[in-house]
Formats: structure tokens, sequence, C-alpha cells
């Protein structure tokens, strides 16, 4: 199966040679060629240039994309989009003033979802995270990471992390798995950290690593949740199962999970909305990712991670939607630009190569997706026609997806 794209108005993310990420000063510059073409075979970006070069050959399908864009799709590297129902009734709660922290503790919060996971089937739980899955696809997602940790029980988070290797079974889209044991202490250990911590690393990842059914695994290092300690702990737990680090840190306090993670050679660091200067200055000229929720922020009213500052002092950034019931209910990764570039003061182009490649760098996955380098999953999006790729962040709270190509085809 071949399609042809001619006369693409701009094509966006070029790189001839795959690259891991992009990071400081380089992440002004996305590479871009104008006139393009794009030939897509079986599922895999084939070739592409300037439309002078454009292969004349008899293909399956030929789009016409004159005055579109072309870019790969956006690569959402954190994600809790599986969940039972939602917490709207937590937002007249926060409109009147109260703290993420003060909803948790009147019954809310991760607690209170994880009760509704643990009453709801397998099924019905699969279904629920399958509309949401599909509706950010629609809006441009082309890979995505998906957590545990609304389960809390053994039972529970195997049944998650169950339903996204459903998931992945039932969709052509890249999807990495994430177990979370460690999202909160659930009630029957209020009083015995120490009991869910040990339930955590001698059962849930022993059977986690045995079923296949992770990738990476994470721990929400916080005041009230789990400590740097804690973290440590099962991180090191994790690592002989080979389970690489994706942590939730400093997103209220920075108690130095930040320094933990890059120890430990994390593949990620999320949420970094209270960053310090040792903060930043640990993460230099390491291989660990800073990836930043903006949808987190502006649902909680939280400060904005501190993108700007985190770029000119030379670090990349990642961006990703946080897609969960409590702190970002929108996977909406057009959203996140915008956000990132109004809020973080990014420019458009450091918010492309934050939404993409380094997405993509965040999840493993730069070898396989976000860059129009040829041998890549052809995961792209097809822009409605605009005058300029700002237009994408530009029309906030709209998005500029005439159509999303995932492996080759149209969904
Ligand atoms: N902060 C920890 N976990 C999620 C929120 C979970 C929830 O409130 O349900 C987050 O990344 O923001
Ligand atoms: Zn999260």
């Amino acid at each position: 199966m071949q399609t042809l794209f001619k006369n693409i108005k701009e094509l966006l993310q070029v790189r001839d040679e795959p690259i891991d990420f992009v990071a400081g000063k380089a992440m002004a510059h996305l590479p871009t060629i104008k006139n393009a073409y794009l030939l897509i075979e079986n599922g895999v970006i084939a070739d592409f240039g300037t439309m002078e070069n454009c292969p004349e050959m008899e293909v399956d399908e030929a789009i016409d994309a004159t005055g579109k864009m072309v870019l790969p799709a956006w690569c959402d590297s954190h994600t809790h989009l599986v969940y039972a129902g939602n917490r709207e009734s937590e937002l007249v709660d926060k409109i009147r003033g109260l703290s993420y922290q003060e909803i948790a503790e009147k019954g809310g919060g991760i607690l209170n979802s994880a009760k509704m996971l643990q009453n709801t089937s397998e099924d019905d739980l699969y279904h629920q995270s399958k509309a949401r899955l599909e509706e950010v696809m629609a809006l441009g997602t082309g890979a995505i990471e998906i957590k545990s940790g609304y389960g809390l029980t053994v039972e529970a988070e195997l049944k998650m992390l169950r339903v996204i290797k459903r998931l992945k079974e039932n969709h052509n889209i890249p999807i990495k798995a994430t177990f979370l044991g460690a999202h909160a202490v659930p009630a029957e250990y209020k009083n015995n950290k120490e009991g869910y911590l040990k339930l955590i690393i001698e059962e849930m990842l022993p059977k986690v690593a045995k079923e296949h059914l992770a990738d990476f695994v994470d721990v929400f290092c916080e005041a009230g949740y789990f400590s740097v300690e804690d973290t440590q702990r099962i991180l090191q737990a994790a690592n002989p199962f080979g389970l690489r680090a994706k942590i939730h840190v400093n997103q209220f306090t920075s108690l130095g999970g930040v320094k933990v993670g890059v120890e430990h050679n994390a593949l990620s660091v999320d949420h970094l909305e209270e960053m310090n200067p040792d903060d930043i200055a640990v993460l230099k000229n390491t291989k660990t990712m800073p990836v930043a929720l903006p949808g987190c922020s502006f649902f909680l009213d939280i400060p904005y991670t501190p993108g700007r500052k985190m770029i000119d002092a030379g670090l990349p950034l990642a961006l990703a939607t946080d897609y969960n019931p409590g702190s970002s209910p929108s996977g909406n990764m057009n959203f996140v630009v915008s956000a990132a570039c109004i809020k973080m003061k990014i420019t458009p182009e450091e918010a492309i190569n934050a939404a993409t490649i380094n997405g993509a760098y965040a999840m493993g996955l730069q070898n396989e997706v976000g860059s129009i380098t040829v041998g890549k999953r052809a995961n792209l999006i097809l822009t409605k026609p605009i005058n300029s790729y700002y237009f994408i962040p530009y029309s906030f709270g709209e998005h500029q997806a005439e159509l999303v190509f995932i492996g080759g085809t149209r969904i």
C-alpha cells in the first residue's frame, strides 16, 4: 500500500538522520521543507523531499495537500488514561478554593479513583479507556504512555495493566505501559506505609514483571505520598526486572526526587512545576528527559514548569498531557502545545520539538516515531489549510488536524 502526499505547504520536523532528542538552543530549530512531498509505503515513511523531486509513480492513494502541513503525530509520554468514572464533583471544591491536597484529604483524589476502579470490571474499564484513547488519537496523538496507579491492590493494579495490554493489542498506535503502584498509600495502609511498600516490592513488581505487563516504573515522589527514600527503594527493586524509571517529581515540592531520578538513569522526570537551581543543574548532560505537563498546571491552577529557564540552561524538554481524572482531565496535546507557548514562554518550534521527538524519547520510541524520517512509522497529522505552523499553538482550544494517520492509515 502506497500513499503519496503532494504539494504539502510545509513538511515539519524533517530529520534525515535519526536523532534521540533536541536540547537547549537546538530546540529553537524545527527543520522543515516547503512545497514538499511525502511517500508512505506499508505504514512506514518511505521517502520525502521537495516537489521538484517528487517521483512520478502510480500509487494506491494520492493526497493533494495544497495549503496544508504535515507533521509527526503528537507523542504523549505521560498519561493515566485508564481510569474508572470521573471526578467532576471535585471541580466545584476546587473553584471554592480547596487545594489538591485538601480535596484528597476529604475523600477525593487518587483514593477515590482507586475505589471506583476496584469496583469496575476489567471489561468496563477497557471500554471506558478505549473511548478516551480513540478520542485523543483523533486529536492527533500518535504514540502514548499509560500508567497504572488507580488500582492500589495487587489485583486492581494488574487489572489496569491488562487493560493497557488489551488497548495495545487492538490499536495500531505505539503504547508504553508504566507500573505506578506507588501512586498513593491506600486507606488500609494509612498507618502502615511500610506494609504497602513491601506489597509493591515483594508482590506487585514480580507479578507485573512475570506477566510482562509494564515497560517502565513510576513513583509519585511528593510530600504526603512517597518520600525520596521510598522512591529510591522502589526504583532499586524495579531495576532487576528491567523496568526503567519515569517518575512524578516536584509537582508541589522540590524534595530531591529529580536527583534520585537522574542517579537511577530515569528515562524521564515529570511535572517539575517546582524547580530549584539544583534540580536544573542535576539534569544537565544526562539521559533523563524533563517532562512538563501544562494541562495539570492549568487545571490545578499551580505554577507552570519553568520551561523557558530550563531550555535556556541547555536542557531538553518534552510536553505531555498527564491525562487523568484529578489534575488534568484532558488528553488534548494541541492544548498542551498552546499552553506551553503562552504560559511557559516557549516558541512554537520549541513546543513542537517538545511534543514530538522529545516526547518520543521520553517513551523510548525515538527510533519509531516523533520525526519525519525514512523508516519511521507513518503516524502523521495532516493539517487543515493554515498560513504558518504558528497557527497550531495560536488557535488554542481548537485543533488543526484535518486528518490523522496511524501506521499510514487514516483514522
Ligand atoms: N500527581 C499524581 N498523579 C496525577 C494525578 C492523579 C489524580 O489526581 O488522580 C498527576 O500526575 O497529576
Ligand atoms: Zn501523572
